[in-house]
C-alpha cells in the first residue's frame, strides 16, 4: 500500500498516530504506551515525517525489529526526499565527527605552514 504525505497528515490525533521513517508507513497508535521513549515524542511527530529524530536517537535493532509490526505501507515515490549523502545513513554524531575532524586537519596544516614559513 502506498499513502501520500497528504495521507499520512490526517492522522494526527492521540488516538490515530501515523508517522513516516525511512519512506514507510507506520502506525504506532497501539504501540504508544509502549514505547521506552514515551508517547509524547510519537504523538509529536503525528503524521510527520521522523527519519532523522528516529536515527538520532540510535535505536536498537530491536526497535528496528519492532517497529516492523506496525509497518502499514510505503510513502509515495513523489514525496520521498532526494537523498543526499549525509542522509546515507550517518548519524548527527558521525556527522559531528566528520566535521571535527576535517576541522583538525586543516589546524595541523596552517600550523605547518605557518612554522615553515618562520624559517
Ligand atoms: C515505530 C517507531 C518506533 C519504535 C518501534 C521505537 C522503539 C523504541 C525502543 C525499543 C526504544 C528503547 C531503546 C532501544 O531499544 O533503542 C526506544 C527509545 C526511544 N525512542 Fe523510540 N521508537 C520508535 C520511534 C521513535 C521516534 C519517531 C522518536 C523521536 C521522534 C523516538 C524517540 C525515542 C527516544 C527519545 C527514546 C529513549 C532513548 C533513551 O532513553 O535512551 N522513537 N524507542
Amino acid at each position: 500500500m502506498k499513502y501520500t504525505l497528504e495521507e499520512v497528515r490526517q492522522h494526527a490525533k492521540p488516538t490515530d498516530v501515523w508517522m513516516v521513517i525511512h519512506d514507510k508507513v507506520y502506525d504506532v497508535t497501539k504501540f504508544l504506551h509502549e514505547h521506552p521513549g514515551g508517547e509524547e515524542v510519537l504523538i509529536e511527530y503525528a503524521g510527520k515525517e521522523a527519519t532523522t529524530e528516529f536515527d538520532d536517537v540510535g535505536h536498537s535493532s530491536d526497535a528496528k525489529e519492532q517497529m516492523k509490526q506496525y509497518l502499514i505501507g510505503e510513502l509515495a515515490e513523489a514525496d520521498r526526499k532526494k537523498k543526499t549523502k549525509v542522509d546515507s545513513g550517518l548519524t548527527l554524531d558521525k556527522r559531528l565527527a566528520l566535521i571535527a575532524g576535517s576541522a583538525a586537519a586543516i589546524g595541523v596544516g596552517l600550523a605547518m605552514i605557518f612554522k615553515a614559513n618562520k624559517k
